[in-house]
């Protein structure tokens, strides 16, 4: 709850920390030095010296918005899960006999996710992937695979599943799956496009099992070696990974047929600046997601910034960015990349909206001009290890977008200094006999903390400045839904404290001046061990 000290120790000693790097804090004050992202400037005019870019979105996106057990709206605590119940006898024998644990996580993520076993976690997926283990089963050639031998690739044992038409062995990654091995198996020895589309469109599968690859799925058809061209000369795994355009019409013209459904991915590189436009939804999906709220896959596209991730001279890494949306709610989700430590808030401002984006030292403005008006309340969540921000709205009017609007990316900013800033408590709340929560609302800004990063509380008793840190908590500790941009602060009273009796104390309105961003945690450096020691002082 306090990081590093308690709360009777001396502000000296507090002081006296060490702790260098801070990174991200903002404030949008004329009288800071962060600069500001000019959002007056037209669409096409950002210039791309200064990593900006803008792009009209159409053509909706789909899908789930995700419930959480930590959550406070109704949307958020219903299960998105009424899509995706089994329907075969053998995945309920599955669930059955070993029941998935809905833990949550502590990145955040609501779903059902399940307790994975000691060393399966993401990056020893990452490591194993890395190792040059076989992890296709066929020594890293890729060949076609027709469904009749996709489905003889069913068991836990050989486990193979087509996403997209391609055909991937997931064996080794049935104990990462952060959804358990028995919700993977579902879409074993099939065609999962579907099912995985319904419970997570938005996971990067392609690079998640790219040493998974077995190959195209080839329809048992005489002809259908022409549409993934596997004659062709040049080497397959290239072709695989970059289709013609003529595959990818054909392609997606089968899927559409076959699912009504268009996932695409369409990159936006420095060289173009191309509106990202999509066909929008055909009247039938309308109806079907405006007949109700449920979380209908209709289509969906996504982009990348142009800004390149370039760490030698120090650039910030890209982002990139999907939207989806129901009749009733908008929800953008920003990628900052595997591990880049993302913080992140949200506001909507005149119609827009604006979310910062922090990511290791660097802070974005991403702003989207929607077609439609949003409103309040926004939702916010990061997911730490994934580096998906997402963010939800609430549309005023409850209907299918055509175009989600016009959405640019700020100047990144590298911010090395913590600052010090007014936040007015906002809310309250006891959590236990001696433990309050605080929700802080900075007065003059955001205040981004990213994980592994705290912030000090800084208070004159008898005219000495008594400095205490502390690490803000995530939601799920309390009850206030509102602020994105507020700290929660978790505070345990010492009566015979210096700080605490005088945190506890704080009533709505009053006024607390915090630091920071402190901390030179970097999610990155993780990847590099293998071991971990967790120290508990008490
Ligand atoms: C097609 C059958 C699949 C089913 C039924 C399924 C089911 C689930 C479920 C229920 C969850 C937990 C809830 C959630 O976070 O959304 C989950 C999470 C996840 N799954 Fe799957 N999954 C499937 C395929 C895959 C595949 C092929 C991958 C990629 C390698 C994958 C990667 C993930 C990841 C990364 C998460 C965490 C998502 C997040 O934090 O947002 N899943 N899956």
């Amino acid at each position: 709850m306090s990081d590093t000290l308690q709360d009777g120790e001396s502000s000296t000693r507090s002081n006296s920390l060490k702790i260098s790097l801070p990174t991200v804090l903002y404030t949008d004050t004329a009288d800071t030095e962060t600069p500001q992202t000019n959002f007056n400037e037209s669409k096409h005019s950002l210039p791309s010296s200064f990593g900006a870019s803008t792009l009209l979105l159409s053509s909706p996106v789909s899908l789930p918005t995700s419930p959480t057990p930590f959550t406070k709206t109704p949307l958020q605590s219903r299960s998105n899960r009424s899509l995706d119940e089994p329907t075969d006898s053998k995945h309920q024998q599955n669930t059955q006999s070993k029941p998935i644990i809905n833990t949550g996580s502590s990145t955040g993520n609501p779903r059902n996710k399940c307790v994975l076993q000691p060393g399966h976690s993401l990056m020893d997926w990452i490591r194993l992937g890395n190792s040059g283990k076989d992890l296709n089963g066929i020594s890293g050639r890729i060949r076609p695979v027709t469904p009749t031998e996709l489905s003889t690739h069913s068991t836990q044992e050989d486990a193979w599943l087509a996403i997209r038409g391609r055909v991937y062995n997931i064996t080794y990654y049935l104990p990462y799956h952060p959804g358990g091995p028995e919700e993977l198996m579902r879409g074993a020895g099939i065609d999962a496009t579907e099912l995985f589309d319904k419970v997570h469109p938005w996971v990067n599968y392609d690079s998640l099992l790219a040493k998974c690859l077995v190959g195209p799925l080839r329809a048992d058809r005489p002809d259908a070696e022409e549409l993934f061209d596997i004659t062709n000369a040049s080497p397959k795994s290239e072709r695989l990974r970059e289709p013609s355009k003529a595959q990818e019409l054909v392609r997606k013209s089968m899927e559409n047929l076959a699912n009504c459904i268009t996932p695409v991915r369409k990159k936006i590189t420095t060289k173009s600046d191309d509106n990202v436009k999509g066909s929008p939804p055909s009247k039938i999906m309308q109806s079907l997601i405006q007949s109700s709220d449920l979380p209908v896959s209709i289509s969906r596209r996504a982009a990348s910034s142009p800004i390149k991730s370039d760490k030698a001279q120090g650039s910030p890494p890209p982002l990139r960015f999907d939207w989806i949306q129901t009749s009733m709610k908008l929800t953008i989700s920003i990628y900052t990349g595997l591990l880049a430590n993302p913080g992140g808030c949200a506001k909507i401002t005149d119609g827009r909206l604006h979310v910062e984006v922090a990511t290791d030292g660097w802070l974005r403005t991403v702003q989207l001009i929607p077609d439609e008006q949003i409103k309040d309340p926004l939702q916010l969540r990061v997911f730490s290890e994934s580096g998906k921000i997402e963010v939800m709205a609430s549309k005023v009017e409850h209907k299918v977008w055509k175009n989600v609007g016009v959405m640019s990316f700020g100047a990144a900013t590298q911010i090395s200094s913590p600052r010090t800033l007014d936040c007015r408590v906002m809310h309250v709340e006891r959590v236990s006999h001696d433990t309050m929560l605080l929700a802080l609302s900075p007065v003059s800004g955001p205040v981004i903390v990213p994980l592994g990063h705290h912030i000090r509380v800084h208070h004159k008793i008898n005219d000495k400045e008594c400095i205490r840190s502390y690490t803000p908590v995530g939601d799920g500790w309390d009850n206030f839904g509102g602020d994105l941009s507020a700290l929660k602060l978790a505070i345990k009273r010492y009566d015979t404290g210096d700080l605490s009796p005088y945190l506890t104390s704080l009533k709505l309105g009053h006024l607390v001046t915090l630091s920071g961003p402190y901390g030179n945690f970097q999610l990155q450096k993780v990847r590099r061990h293998n071991k971990f020691f967790y120290i508990c002082i008490s």
